[in-house]
């Protein structure tokens, strides 16, 4: 078994980015600028939140945080998109989610101007993402790929099961599994909560790519051997005896799962840093087009 470890990878995509944004400043070209909104005080999308403008700071770029309440109006988001839309300075911007139950999450991801969307949540990229057009792909399944890019596994013609159709893991994931190419060409079953034999599916998967978010959900009976196992689902559970007071944990019983399968993430430190490192990817991406564009 070999973990497909996150965090040392992200770390090396961070330090590749660092190279390319030293190279900028040296030849006096203004480097990548990415800006945040956060609505609200969530715990764990502060967490996300700070380490996304931490990492910007690490790599060179430049980094924008706009906090807003949680009583911020649906109208008050809007117009701040629409600034952010509008600055010249910044070359790529995301909205944290999830959103306070007062704002329409669909209306807010069409208000981002595509070509600053790098969250990849746009209608638009989400669709060109479909027809295999060249766009931004949403942080978390890029950060898949790239894993399973930088490990060799091998995709193709494999049963790939997803479970789970979220519009920022599930869904895009079975589409980007099915394309032609590696990491891709592989037989996908999008499983959800109406699926009925999900057991029995899972067993005959040779990847299995987990975003439930139900702690410890996958055990090892359920997989076949040597299945490559990519736990999306990062639980943070509340517990008094850790200093924090809660654990995180994943989708997957990490013990158990790990003995039988040939590949796995691990959580923390597996597919969530990925997730962080190619937002960056993204953004250098969103710096290039819009210089391109001038
Ligand atoms: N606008 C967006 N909102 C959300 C996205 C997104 O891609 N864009 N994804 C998730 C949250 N997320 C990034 O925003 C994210 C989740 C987890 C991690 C991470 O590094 N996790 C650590 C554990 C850290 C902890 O929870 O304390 C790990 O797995 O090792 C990074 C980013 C939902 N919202």
């Amino acid at each position: 078994m070999e973990i497909l470890d996150g965090k040392k990878v992200s770390n090396e995509i961070k330090q590749e980015i660092a190279v390319q944004v030293a190279k900028m400043r040296e030849k006096g070209e203004k480097v990548p600028h990415l800006a945040a909104i956060l609505v609200g005080s969530d715990g764990a999308s502060l967490t996300y939140v700070g380490s996304k403008v931490r990492s910007c700071e690490k790599v060179g770029f430049e980094s924008t945080l706009v906090k807003m309440p949680s009583t911020t109006s649906e109208l008050e988001l809007l117009n701040k998109i629409e600034e952010l839309n509008k600055n010249e300075d910044i070359d790529g911007f995301i909205v944290q989610l999830p959103l306070p139950p007062q704002i329409d999450t669909q209306k807010v991801l069409l208000a981002v101007d595509p070509d600053k969307d790098v969250d990849g949540f746009h209608p638009m990229n989400f669709g060109k993402m479909a027809l295999d057009m060249s766009t931004f792909i949403p942080a978390t399944p890029f950060g898949i790929l790239e894993l399973l890019e930088r490990y060799n596994v091998d995709t193709k013609g494999k049963h790939t099961v997803v479970i789970g159709r979220s519009h920022i893991v599930g869904r895009p994931m079975s589409i980007l599994m099915g394309r032609k190419g590696w990491p891709g060409n592989s037989t996908v079953t999008l499983t959800h909560s109406h699926t009925k034999n999900i057991t029995q599916i899972i067993s005959q998967a040779d990847i299995v790519i987990s975003a439930l978010g139900v702690p410890k959900f996958l055990k090892a009976e359920m997989i076949k051997d040597d299945a490559v196992i990519i736990d999306v689902g990062i639980t943070r559970v509340a517990d008094d005896s850790y200093e924090k007071g809660y654990y995180i944990t994943g989708d997957v019983d990490f013990e158990n799962v790990s003995k039988k399968a040939s590949f796995i993430t691990p959580v923390p430190g597996g597919v969530g840093p990925m997730t962080i490192a190619m937002l960056l990817k993204n953004t250098l991406l969103a710096r290039d087009r819009h210089r391109n564009r001038k």
